[in-house]
C-alpha cells in the first residue's frame, strides 16, 4: 500500500528568500507526502552537506529517485537506506542533504497519509501524543543570524512551568512582546533577525538585563515559571588562530569562557545553554558540564551535529548532557532517530530543532512528540516558526 510510485522535487523559497528543496512523494494507493529542507547559517563544521538547491535536485533526480520507486514509504529505514545507497558518501555530498531530508520527511508523511494516522503516531507509535516538549523561544538574537546585534546568537525563553504546550507557546510570544516593550522603554530600536527574534544593537550584558526583565513581567502575568537559556553558537565566536573566543574587542580563553558561562548559569538561573564552547573542544564541554550540568542543560548542536559517532564521543568524554536534533544536519529521519535513541539510552535530553532558514514544513513538531523529546527549539513568531508551534497546539488538541 505504501509502495512509492513517484518522487518529485522542486525549488521553493525558504524564509530568507533563498532557494530550497521541496519533495513530493506519492504511493500506489494514493498516499501523498510533502517535505521541504531547512537551511542553517551558523552551520557546524561536521554537518552533512547542503548543495545548491538546483544541483541537489538534479543529482537526486538522477541517482535517488529511480532507487526510491518501488520502496515502501512505510518502511522508513528502507527509504533512508535507499537515499544513502544512492548518495554513496558519509555526508550526502553527492546528492545533497537538502534533497535527502526533504525526501525522507515526504516519504514519512506519505506513509502516515496511507495509514490515516498523524505523522507523530506513524513515527512514534500508538502511545505517543500525551507528552509535549517545552518550546524554547528565541526572543533576542545576533551572531550569524543578525549582524550588529548581540555576540551571543540566541536568548531563548523557556516556559518550564507551563501547564500545557499551548500555554507555553503563548508565554513565549508574550516574552517576545515584552522584550519589545523593554527595548522601547530604553529607547533601543530593534529590527528582527533571521528567526524572528529581536536583534537590538546592544551589548550581551544589556541583553541579559532586557530578557531577564521581560521574563519576569510575563512570569508575573501568567503565574507559572519561565526561565531562559542561550544558544551561544561558540564555534562562531572561536578564532582558531588566536585560540580564543572573540567578543568584539574582547577575547576569552577556553578557561575564561567556562568561567563566564558558569557565572551566567548561576546569575540568571539559566535552564539551557547550547554550544557554550567550540565544536572541537570536548574536554572544555566536559569541564563545564561537570561544573553546572546538575542545574542546567548543556546542549551540543555544532558539537554533535545529530551524528551518533560524535554523540558517542561526547558520552564517552562526559561532554554536555543534551543534544540538539536537526534532521538536515545528518540527512534522514532514521539517522535523527538513531541519535535520539542513543541520547535517551545515555540519559541525554533531546531538543528537536528548526534551522535559521525555514519553510512552512511542520515535521519537527511531529518528530518532537514522536520521540518524547523534552524540548523543541523552533522560534517564537513569524509564519515559518508559528507553523511548527501551531502544529504542536493542534496535536495537543487531537486536531491533526
Ligand atoms: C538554529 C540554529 O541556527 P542555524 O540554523 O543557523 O544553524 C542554531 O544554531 O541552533
Ligand atoms: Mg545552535
Amino acid at each position: 500500500m505504501t509502495r512509492i510510485t513517484s518522487v518529485s522535487l522542486r525549488r521553493v523559497l525558504d524564509s530568507r528568500g533563498n532557494p530550497t528543496v521541496e519533495a513530493d512523494v506519492l504511493t500506489e494507493s494514493g498516499g501523498f507526502g510533502r517535505g521541504a529542507a531547512p537551511s542553517g547559517a551558523s552551520t557546524g563544521e561536521y554537518e552533512a552537506i547542503e548543495l545548491p538547491a538546483s544541483e541537489s535536485i538534479a543529482k537526486a533526480r538522477e541517482h535517488a529517485v529511480p532507487r526510491l520507486e518501488g520502496v515502501y514509504a512505510g518502511d522508513q529505514r528502507a527509504v533512508d537506506n535507499a537515499l544513502r545507497g544512492a548518495d554513496g558518501t558519509d555526508d550526502f555530498s553527492a546528492i545533497g542533504a537538502n534533497s535527502a531530508v526533504a525526501i525522507s520527511m515526504a516519504a514519512a508523511k506519505a506513509a502516515a497519509d496511507v495509514l490515516g494516522a498523524p505523522l507523530y503516531q506513524h513515527l512514534g507509535g500508538a502511545f505517543r501524543g500525551e507528552n509535549f516538549p517545552i518550546p524554547l523561544g528565541n526572543v533576542v538574537g545576533g551572531g550569524e543570524h543578525a549582524k550588529e546585534a548581540t555576540h551571543i546568537q540566541e536568548f531563548l525563553a523557556a516556559p518550564v512551568g507551563a501547564p500545557s504546550v499551548s500555554e507555553a507557546v503563548f508565554a513565549n510570544a508574550a516574552v517576545h512582546a515584552a522584550v519589545a516593550d523593554v527595548l522601547d522603554e530604553r529607547g533601543v530600536p530593534a529590527a528582527k533577525g533571521d528567526e524572528g527574534a529581536w536583534a537590538p544593537p546592544i551589548s550581551d550584558a544589556e541583553a541579559f538585563e532586557v530578557v531577564d526583565e521581560a521574563v519576569d513581567r510575563v512570569e508575573e502575568e501568567v503565574g507559572f515559571e519561565i526561565r531562559f537559556g542561550l544558544d551561544m553558537a561558540a564555534a562562531e565566536l572561536f578564532d582558531d588562530d588566536a585560540e580564543a573566543y572573540v567578543y568584539g574587542d574582547e577575547t576569552k580563553s577556553a578557561d575564561e569562557q567556562i568561567e563566564y558561562v558558569a557565572g551566567l548559569v548561576d546569575e540568571y538561573d539559566l535552564a539551557y545553554v547550547e554550544d557554550p564552547l567550540d565544536e572541537n573542544d570536548y574536554e572544555a564541554f566536559a569541564e563545564l558540564t561537570d561544573r553546572v550540568g546538575d542545574r542546567t542543560l548543556i546542549c551540543g548542536d555544532d558539537l554533535f551535529v545529530t551524528n551518533v559517532e560524535r554523540l558517542q564521543d561526547g558520552i564517552d568524554a562526559g561532554a554536555a548532557n543534551s543534544i540538539l536534533i536537526k534532521p538536515n544536519q545528518i540527512g534522514t529521519l532514521s539517522d535523527a532517530f538513531d541519535a535520539v535513541e542513543l541520547a535517551a539510552r545515555n540519559g541525554y535530553e533531546t531538543v528537536i530543532s528548526h534551522r535559521s532558514g525555514e519553510t512552512e514544513d511542520t515535521t519537527i513538531a511531529h518528530l518532537a512528540v514522536a520521540t518524547d523529546a523534552g524540548y523543541i527549539k523552533t522560534g517564537t513568531v513569524g509564519g515559518e516558526r508559528t507553523a511548527k508551534l501551531n502544529e504542536l497546539v493542534r496535536i495537543a488538541d487531537d486536531a491533526v
